[in-house]
């Protein structure tokens, strides 16, 4: 299989852009005309660029306003295709794209747009050149890549085929069973994007929304799975306009892009084993059956102040390691770990970021499996020298730089606990609270790199994504979208920031960088919870009173239930399944907090209707502490 990504895809100026791309590990590139015209330089030196970067030119693009035209401006399109022509001979590319005519002067016709087909062939023809017809979702008369084939078909040139692009297809719902009686062969390039389900004109959706596959909506596996039943076996290209990648990390972004292709070829190999679609093998995604662990870095002090925290939610310190300082703490099902070492990553995590999560560690069924499909889509691997007695568990980069570590049960792994950890009994250990496992974790980012989570979470593990709600902070919106698997055994929720004024945004600028900001803890029974804890210290996050007079209101819930959800400072929420409660640890640090949530039935959310009043309520609390008043 060939990658290629067009140069519009990713930002900077084509130096940059081709740099990204090489390092990503694309094959080739769609140079964008714009991208040569803005460029100071030949075409042969571009051309050359290309190749110092180990790249070649897959494609030239767009030529418009092409098919159908009456006299006079027939026969300057034809001049003008030459002079193009003579651009790509000296680029080194022989494949150019031509798209539906948008132009007002355009004349319709099957049999027309096949004989100016068949008259560009002959022409393309003379130079070794190939030409490829595209669809637009909002071509004049062209716009819809069965009729494209047609005019592919009949205009009957060997040196003329049909160029597929998902987003035309998908965005006008066009049943994509139609392209398997397409001839592979015929099929001369296929551009490939995703984008979010957004009612709105086509032309702006597609020029500003457009996202890699398996970022946003569309069918683009199913396009694919179609597109293989031909027997293609051409570049499988990206072609993204989108308005932040514009303005992104241009490296960043071609890593996403590189990833969401091997990732979409993975799907389709599995789909269709009888294509002939040449894609490398990689483990299936990984089934996660829960959270093993969660590792804080600290030092010694904050560890006492988290510890202290950590009592008062009914946690036992149960172990220490055999040779580092790291402590056990534990409670239901949850396992934390707090770090502080004085060298080694938690070290460095800490010396960075404060006191926060460095490491999380996910049960899988096999641990080494999980890392070669890990890095097989690009994802860092990670591996620290290990000491005397210590397992070496497998384990790679994620969010913020943080380290994921997998643990699986067909291997020692299992035993890491007994093998590493001496148990202690810890005397003075607090009441239980009844928490049983962690619920979900929060991790906090920039609203840009929601999508490059969202992709690395998707592709490596058996997990889907939610839709994005938008949660109101009172100086700004914080859109979040959580990341779960079918059982319910991982959910992770990503907390994109627009600003570092609102409290996520305030996190991570405060900890230089994205990380978990919050865990939630599950009960059985979120009263008994409340009161264990009042009993150990706790002191949770007060709510308004107004909220509880609305909730009243919308609920119409009984004035005994109310009135232990208001003494509690227990939100609560309710969908068609169940019902669901929320409690808040005050914040810890620059806004790391716990909650602690109790499931009734079969809620699925997680309280995004409550999240405006909680994250007041944690501003007025922070306020002292240095958070800008907004
Ligand atoms: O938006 C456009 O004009 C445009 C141009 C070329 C393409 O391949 C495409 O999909 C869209
Ligand atoms: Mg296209």
């Amino acid at each position: 299989m060939k990658t290629a990504i067009a140069t519009v895809s990713i930002s900077g100026d084509l130096a940059e852009k081709l740099a990204a791309i090489a390092s990503a590990g694309f094959d080739g590139i769609e140079i964008f005309e714009n991208d040569f015209l803005a460029f100071d330089g030949t075409p042969a030196e571009v051309g050359r660029m290309v190749q110092d970067h180990g790249l070649e030119i897959s494609l030239f693009q767009p030529f418009r306003d092409f098919e159908g035209m009456p006299e006079p401006q027939r026969s300057r399109t034809f001049d003008r295709a030459e002079r193009k022509f003579d651009l790509m001979e000296e680029l080194g590319t022989d494949l150019m794209l031509v798209c539906s005519n948008v132009s007002p002067f355009s004349l319709g016709g099957i049999d027309r747009a096949a004989a100016d087909f068949h008259a560009l062939g002959e022409r393309a023809a003379k130079r070794g050149l190939r030409v490829g017809y595209e669809a637009l979702a909002w071509g004049r008369h062209i716009s819809d890549h069965r009729d494209a084939w047609e005019i592919v078909r009949r205009a009957d040139h060997p040196n003329v085929g049909l160029i597929l692009d998902s987003f035309h297809t998908l965005a006008r719902k066009i049943d994509v069973n139609s392209i398997r009686a397409i001839p592979g062969n015929r099929i001369f390039f296929v551009q490939l994007a995703d984008a979010p389900m957004i009612d709105m004109d086509l032309l702006y959706w597609s020029r500003h929304f457009r996202n890699m596959p398996g970022e946003g909506d569309l069918p683009v596996a199913d396009f694919m799975r179609a597109v293989s039943a031909t027997g293609y076996d051409g570049p499988l290209s990206l072609e993204i306009f989108n308005d932040q990648f514009r303005g992104g990390s241009p490296k960043a972004i071609s890593i996403d892009g590189h990833r969401s292709l091997l990732y979409l070829a993975d799907q389709v190999r599995r789909a269709e084993p009888a294509s002939s679609f040449h894609v490398p093998e990689m483990p299936d995604r990984v089934a996660v059956s829960g959270i093993e662990f969660v590792e804080f870095a600290a030092d010694e002090r904050e560890a006492e102040d988290l510890g202290a925290m950590l009592h008062t939610l009914g946690f036992k310190r149960t172990g220490r390691h055999i040779s580092k300082d790291l402590a056990l703490w534990q409670q239901g099902d949850i396992k934390l770990v707090i770090n502080t070492e004085r060298e080694g990553f938690a070290h460095s995590s800490y010396l960075v970021h404060g006191t926060s999560v460095c490491d999380i560690g996910l049960k899988v069924e096999d641990a080494a499996a999980t890392v070669t499909r890990a890095r097989a889509l690009g994802a860092e691997p990670f591996e620290q020298p290990v000491g005397p007695g210590e397992l070496k568990i497998p384990a790679i980069r994620g969010v913020g730089g943080g380290i994921m570590h997998f643990i699986d049960a067909k291997t020692e792994l299992a035993n890491v606990w007994d093998i590493e950890f001496l148990s202690m009994a810890d005397m003075q250990g607090p009441a239980d609270c009844g928490l049983t496992a962690i619920d979900h974790m929060g991790q906090t980012m920039r609203h840009e790199e929601m999508l490059t989570w969202l992709l690395f979470y998707n592709s490596i593990f058996a997990t889907h994504k939610t839709p994005m709600v938008d949660v109101v902070d009172p100086a700004g919106l914080v859109r979040s979208q959580a990341i779960e698997n079918d059982s319910g055994t991982l959910r992770i929720t990503l907390n994109g920031a627009e600003n570092r004024r609102t409290f996520a945004g305030h996190f991570i600028a405060e900890n230089f960088g994205s990380a978990v900001q919050h865990m939630a803890f599950a009960t059985n029974d979120i009263f008994a919870t409340a009161s264990a804890l009042i009993q150990n210290g706790f002191k949770p996050l007060i709510i308004s009173p107004n909220y509880y007079d609305d909730l009243d209101a919308r609920f119409g819930l009984d004035d005994d239930m109310l009135e232990r959800l208001r003494t509690g400072h227990i939100l609560y929420d309710r969908d068609e399944d169940g019902e669901y409660f929320q409690l808040y640890s005050p914040s810890y640090g620059e806004g790391f907090f716990f909650e602690i949530i109790e499931r009734r039935g079969g809620y699925k959310g997680y309280g995004a209707p409550n999240a405006q009043f909680r994250i007041a309520a944690q501003k007025r609390f922070m306020r002292p502490m240095g958070m800008p008043k907004v």
